[in-house]
């Protein structure tokens, strides 16, 4: 059992009638950024909040790095969170919010003025909360979450109220954290950037397990093959010349061609002497499979 390692297992929420949260497992290991995905009303949020220990489980447990959170002996070194759009007095200012903290933690305050300066709001720091932009207070959000230096981060939808930009820095800054080997677990409804991202995911819906794995995996795993777009002013000839593939006309005039793979495509054209303009291998996205993966599961909730 490593010290970042997230355990899940049997997780179970029950609100009057709404399960939650269903019998939930899963791992999650350091040195990656998980990205926790599922439709609104999925359990993402009471997921996250009972391996905080803010919500109680109906059944089951949540561990990190073989402890409940309630049990860590200095959880602020061991797990950051950012839960939400980081609140803070309004009339402080940046640098004091965090000094609070450091006062209230054992932290010296130079942690406050370091994690600050990790986030970019170093000229910022004297400005009063109440000032902040929605895309500052997440920032400060995640600082306030670095100032234990932890082991661990948990952070649910951190890119709510970026600007692109931010949402770039954002995934730098998270990306790194996890190369430095600590365990970054994200939720996140952006699927397109959860796939710059991620290295892994695990994929909810109504509270249960859909998936869980590496990216990559999850993405050619699935049974959307991949196709080809082609190109060429000599469509029937090249058609014509293809054996076990599927040739459908796309909207804008190319080619997408299943079936077949790109090389074995080009091979064909050049023997048939068919011109070839485009010749491009789409995967399916992670958009595309999560849609199939909770497809009627996604009960809005
Ligand atoms: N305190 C609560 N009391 C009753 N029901 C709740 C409570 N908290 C969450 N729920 C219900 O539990 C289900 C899961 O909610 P949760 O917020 O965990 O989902 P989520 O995946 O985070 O969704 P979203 O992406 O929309 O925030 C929903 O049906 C929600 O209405």
């Amino acid at each position: 059992m490593s010290e970042g390692q997230i355990v899940v297992s049997g997780l179970t929420k029950q609100y009057n009638n709404v399960k939650a949260v269903d019998n939930l497992s899963f791992t999650i290991e350091p040195g990656r950024v998980t990205g926790f995905l599922g439709p609104n009303g999925a359990g993402k949020t009471t997921t996250l909040r009972m391996v905080l220990n803010l919500v109680t489980p109906t059944a089951g447990t949540a561990t990190i790095g073989g402890q409940r959170y309630a049990d860590l002996p200095k959880p602020l070194h061991s797990v950051g969170a950012v839960l939400e759009a980081s609140s803070a007095h309004k009339a402080r200012t940046g640098i004091n919010h965090l000094k609070v903290i450091c006062a209230a933690a054992g932290l010296p305050y130079s942690r406050a003025d370091e994690v600050l300066a990790q986030v970019g709001l170093t000229p910022a720091a004297k400005r009063k909360f109440k000032g902040y932009s929605l895309g500052m207070r997440q920032r400060l959000g995640i600082a306030a979450a670095l100032l234990g230096d932890p082991k661990v981060l948990i952070l649910d939808e951190p890119a709510n109220g970026l600007d692109p930009e931010g949402i770039r820095w954002m995934r730098d800054l998270l990306k790194a954290l996890a190369e430095a080997g600590r365990t970054v677990l994200v939720s996140s409804h952006l699927l397109s950037e959860m796939e710059l991202l991620a290295d892994d995911v695990v994929i909810i819906a109504a509270g249960r397990l859909i998936a869980q794995g590496p990216v990559d995996t999850i993405l050619n795993g699935k049974g959307t093959a991949a196709s080809v777009r082609v190109r060429t002013p000599d469509a029937a000839k090249l058609t014509a010349a293809l054996t076990g593939a599927t040739v459908q006309p796309g909207a804008d005039g190319a080619l997408i061609i299943t079936g077949v793979e790109a090389p074995a495509i080009g091979a064909a054209a050049l023997r048939a002497g068919v011109e070839l303009h485009e010749l491009f291998t789409e995967k399916p996205d992670l958009e595309q499979v999560f849609l199939e993966l909770t497809a009627g599961k996604a009960a809005i909730r």
